[in-house]
């Protein structure tokens, strides 16, 4: 579905990201893993179409993105770390404008039922602004998948949510993907990694050090690398129950 040859971005000639190549399937559920300032965030906004690669390609069903950029952001969901929503409506407001927005047909069932996973009804009538960190994150997950996107592009969805509400959201995840939704999302979740994904791509000073099942993990050689990227191995191990 997705497809990336040998993309590299460089920011005012700083490289950030070094000729990653790789591919994704359609409903493939996708963890990209690795320490701060690895390159992650840079790589989805690359597969959003939010920034371009500075050299390379991507493809997306076999076609070049720069050709399809229309197609692709419909088709897409993407949650970004950072949230945007109207500060000043209450957020039945926000959610009835961001309705209205929307160029996609809204499926009642699917949106409604985000709704209850979310639990957002709890909070319809307190103004954006007055929200928590965490209930912020849900309206601004809620709204980036209004339009039910095929492939959801997610920047630490549950980041900064408490962990009842984030068991729920991941569970909602497992089903949109095994109902066919491709996901490819960054975490440094564990327990939201081995949830939902059964591939894992691992970057390190913008470039792919791993790309492989959770259990090739294990084999994964470690001690070739140092510092975070060690530990974060080690983490992983230490979740699926091997030291
Ligand atoms: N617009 C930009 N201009 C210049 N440098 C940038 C820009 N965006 C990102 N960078 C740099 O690129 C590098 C990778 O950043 P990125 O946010 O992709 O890492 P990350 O792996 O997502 O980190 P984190 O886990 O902390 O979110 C960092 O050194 C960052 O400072």
């Amino acid at each position: 579905m997705i497809r990336s040859e040998a993309i590299t971005k460089s920011y005012k000639r700083k490289p950030i990201l070094h000729d990653l190549t790789f591919h994704i399937n359609p409903g493939e559920s996708l963890g990209i893993i690795g320490p701060n300032g690895a390159g992650k965030t840079t790589l989805l906004k690359l597969l959003a179409t939010i920034e371009k690669p500075s050299s390379g390609t991507l493809l997306f069903e076999d076609h070049p993105y720069r050709n399809q950029v229309k197609n692709i952001r419909k088709r897409i969901g993407y949650i970004s770390q950072e949230i945007a929503l109207f500060e000043g409506l209450k957020v039945k407001e926000q959610i009835n404008s961001w309705r209205k927005l929307s160029a996609s047909v809204i499926d009642d069932i699917y949106v409604n039922n985000m709704l209850e996973v979310l639990r957002l009804d709890e909070v319809m009538n307190q103004r954006t602004e007055d929200l928590s960190g965490g209930w912020k994150r849900k309206l601004h997950l809620y709204i980036g998948l209004l339009h039910r996107p095929e492939i959801c592009l997610l920047d630490e969805p549950t980041a900064g949510i408490d962990i009842a509400a984030k068991v729920e959201i991941i569970d909602w995840l497992k089903k949109l993907n095994e109902s066919g939704v491709t996901l490819i999302y960054i975490s440094h979740d564990w327990y939201e990694l081995t949830r939902l994904s059964k591939r894992l791509l691992l970057m390190d000073k913008g470039e792919l050090v791993f790309d492989g099942g959770m259990k090739d993990l294990l084999h994964f050689a470690a001690n070739d690398y140092s510092g975070e990227l060690a530990n974060i191995v080690r983490a992983g191990k230490e979740t699926l129950g091997h030291n």
